[in-house]
């Protein structure tokens, strides 16, 4: 069956697999992909359809050369949304402009250096909770590592551990009500006269006063302590003044949900990876020493850490934390011979085309000089861990600098081996890992 020259999948042959799409859609995307070309529809039922795309071509059209066709679809613009508010990463528009204008110099390579120590410090103290000689599922680490990073990097000592116990608590919570939302639509009724809805709600509003209340702590301080938290306050629009104190906490709400997931995935995921590959990991141990013995400050040590990039690289490339990128079309667009009709909801799979045939040799290979000095550039057309067009991460070097001073320690410190045959996948709104347990040694 085809539409607008697109092959499709019935409502039939996808609720005969709604089960297994459940639980993992992947093998059913794949599947598709295989059998009918680089873009498909899945017929959903009820007059609802949805593209599902590996081309890499149609991706850079649709998130760079004509995004302003484009919308993201109401999953983060209204579903997330009510739980994190209207920031950078849920907001469309003229809104969304704005404050991408006015943050994006916060997150320049300049600005971040001053935060480096603070990232630093926060890696230490949670890798010296690593428990060793005993096998460990090693997420859990790595999600608290994420997390005290965002929060060190905003608000340096300034929040206590209760309070940042309670944050990263209601962060996980919303985005655990979420993924039920969107996995269990039928259920909606119940999440309502359940209360677990309202109850998340509520949650949010106490994150949202907790954050008032440091907020509010530093301006009547009025002392400067190089955070990211003085930066967001000193950020200015074109007409001079700064954010109310609503859009401070959105933007800081969604610094969380968008900065800490997707980095402990991505950390998981490359230990688990190096613990497979003894070789790669006395090469990144090698790079460390002597990039340690060389630097003096932790800029310089970052830049000496190019294999240990090249191996975070090439993890986000067989598993990219995000991945799929999701847009709405405005009015009806061409493509080459593809009509996509208005309104069309378009899928990329970044998991796809990160393993595409057609663009990688050897793809399911784990191979970190694939990333190499001169290589990495010839790739940019089909590697998008962080997105691509204006709406690429704000975040993706913050991300890549706390990635490497985290890879870097662990190996540093530990020799890492498997105790799982094969590395599990979860994919749920973010690619997660599922029970990753390693030995940490000490070396
Ligand atoms: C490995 C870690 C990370 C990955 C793989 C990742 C990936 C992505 C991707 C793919 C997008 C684009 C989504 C789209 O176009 O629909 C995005 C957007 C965003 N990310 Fe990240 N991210 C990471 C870490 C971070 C961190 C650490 C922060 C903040 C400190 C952050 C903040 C954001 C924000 C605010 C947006 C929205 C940008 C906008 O719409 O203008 N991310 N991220």
């Amino acid at each position: 069956m085809s539409k607008n020259g697109i092959p499709s999948v019935s409502v039939f042959r996808f609720l005969s697999r709604a089960g297994q799409i459940l639980k993992n859609p992947l093998p059913f995307h794949h599947e598709n992909f295989e059998k009918l070309g680089a873009i498909f529809r899945v017929n959903l039922g009820f007059g609802k359809s949805m593209i599902f795309s590996r081309d890499a071509k149609l991706a850079q059209y649709v998130l760079q050369k004509n995004h302003k066709n484009y919308h993201k679809s109401e999953i983060q613009t209204k579903e997330l949304a009510k739980y994190v508010g209207k920031g950078l990463l849920t907001s469309e528009g003229d809104h969304w402009k704005k404050q991408r204008k006015l943050l994006q110099p916060t997150f320049h390579k300049k600005q971040l250096v001053q935060l480096l120590t603070a990232i630093q410090k926060a890696i230490t103290a949670e890798l010296d909770k690593i428990t060793t000689n005993a096998p460990i599922d090693v997420f859990p680490i790595f999600n608290d590592l994420a997390f005290q990073t965002v929060v060190k990097s905003l608000f340096s000592s300034a929040a206590n551990q209760k309070d940042i116990n309670r944050l990263q608590y209601i962060t996980e919570s919303a985005q655990r009500m979420l993924v039920k939302e969107l996995r269990q639509p039928f259920k909606k009724w119940w999440f309502h006269l359940s209360g677990e809805l309202a109850r998340n709600k509520d949650l949010t509003l106490e994150a949202r006063d907790i954050l008032k209340k440091l907020v509010q702590d530093r301006k009547e301080s009025k002392e400067r302590k190089g955070d990211l938290l003085d930066m967001l306050l000193e950020a200015r629009y074109e007409d001079g003044n700064g954010m109310d104190a609503e859009q401070l906490i959105d933007e800081i709400l969604i610094i969380f949900t968008a900065g800490h997931e997707t980095t402990s995935n991505a950390l998981t995921f490359t230990c688990e990876l190096l613990a497979r590959h003894s070789e790669v990991q006395e090469k990144v141990a090698t790079e460390v020493r002597s990039a340690r013995a060389q630097s003096t400050s932790l800029m310089e040590f970052i830049k000496s850490c190019s294999y240990t990039k090249q191996v975070i690289e090439e993890s986000m490339r067989l598993y990219p934390p995000v991945y799929f990128i999701d847009r709405v079309n405005f009015e009806e667009d061409t493509f080459e011979n593809l009509v996509i009709p208005k309104g069309s909801n378009l899928l990329f799979s970044l998991f796809e085309i990160h393993r595409s045939k057609e663009f990688w040799q050897e793809p399911e290979k784990f191979d970190p000089d694939r990333f190499a000095e001169g290589k990495a550039l010839q790739y940019s057309a089909y590697y998008y861990p962080f997105g691509a067009g204006p709406r690429m991460c704000i975040g993706n070097n913050f991300a890549m600098y706390e990635m490497i001073l985290a890879t870097a320690e662990v190996v540093e410190k530990f020799k890492i081996s498997a105790k799982t045959e094969n590395i599990k996948i979860k994919p749920l709104i973010t690619l997660k890992p599922e029970e990753a347990f390693l030995e940490f040694n000490l070396r």
